[in-house]
């Protein structure tokens, strides 16, 4: 929570110090439009203020299927008028993300790993930014592959960390190497862990989340259409993620921690594990307990927005 300021005469100045989305770019000042082609929205055809201001609560994932369900979801917690069968894709005019307004939360989707989240997050930060948004808490909501985990678990990210288990995200810019801190806001991570002792509705922890960039050979699986390695190696780096923190593996953390970072945004990961990455590679169970595993971020970050709205006291 932001600490509680008080001017000369006593009252809270925390109304005057709200925290706006920075983007670091000097160039973005001289252009007369920004089209934010992946969005289909444009600050010229657009009023970004007006259609944006007012959020507060960003949450992303893979799938626009889960995203469109997640506005939905969060349409009934929320009880707002209207019929949250209807919510309206406002990305429609591209295929690429989808993305839904639901009063003060903001849902979209990021495709899967670093370039797609990537792309998504350039454009979502100046979208932030042109609408003057401020106060606004990023959530990540995913799945993942558990480490040391019974399937089911959400882990609500401490660290985001790379393939050699270090906080940090490597973008090549002008062929050189830049490295980005991967530290996401500690008082997030520690609300969303309390919610989750209130709902008491499905195991969740802290730790730390390794982000890769591949699904088979990048996560040490073995069921790949490629695996230049043994069983024997693989269970060895699972078990260093393991002493390392690591307690779940996905595709985006790094890249995500580090954007919202840079751009002075608080941010969260929270994904649930599917499988636990030491019994095997596939992902075996029914279609209907995923569903209901993916469900379970959602209903975490629900019961945490509802708090922060005041909705729940
Ligand atoms: O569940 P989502 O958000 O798609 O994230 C995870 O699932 C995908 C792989 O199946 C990767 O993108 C990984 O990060
Ligand atoms: O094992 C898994 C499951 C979901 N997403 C991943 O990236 N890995």
């Amino acid at each position: 929570m932001a600490p509680i300021i008080l001017d000369h005469m006593g009252n809270d100045q925390n109304e005057y110090i709200k925290q706006h989305v920075q983007v670091k770019n000097p160039y973005l000042d001289t252009m007369e439009e920004d089209i934010l082609y992946h969005f289909s929205l444009s600050t010229k055809t657009h009023n970004l203020p007006e259609m944006f201001g007012d959020i507060k609560f960003v949450c992303v994932g893979g799938s626009a299927n889960r995203m469109k369900a997640f506005a939905q979801f969060i349409h009934q917690e929320l009880e707002l008028p209207g019929n949250p069968e209807e919510v309206r894709d406002i990305c429609e005019g591209t295929d690429r993300y989808c993305m839904y307004k639901v009063g003060p939360v903001l849902s979209l989707s990021h495709g899967m790993g670093v370039p797609s989240i990537s792309i998504m997050l350039h454009e979502l930060i100046k979208l932030l930014h042109h609408a003057q948004c401020s106060d606004v808490v990023l959530i990540r909501l995913g799945t993942s592959g558990g480490v040391g985990l019974a399937p089911g678990t959400v882990v609500v990210t401490n660290k985001a960390v790379d393939y050699s288990f270090l906080p940090q995200f490597e973008q090549v810019v002008l062929g050189k190497v830049i490295t980005r801190s991967t530290e996401l806001d500690e008082g997030v991570a520690n609300e969303l862990l309390q919610c989750s002792a209130e709902l008491q509705s499905f195991p969740t922890m802290i730790g730390n989340t390794m982000c890769t960039h591949d699904f088979y050979e990048g996560q040490g699986r073995l069921d790949g259409a490629l695996c230049s390695f043994s069983h024997e190696e693989k269970l060895e780096y699972l078990r260093k993620a393991y002493e390392a923190g690591v307690r779940n593996i996905e595709m985006e953390s790094t890249v995500f921690a580090a954007m919202c970072r840079v751009c002075g945004v608080k941010a969260a990961v929270v994904c649930v594990a599917l499988l636990n990455r030491f019994d095997g590679d596939q992902i075996t169970s029914p279609h209907d307990v995923l569903v209901e595993y993916q469900q379970r971020p959602q209903v975490l970050v629900s019961h945490f927005i509802k708090k922060r709205l005041g909705h729940i006291v």
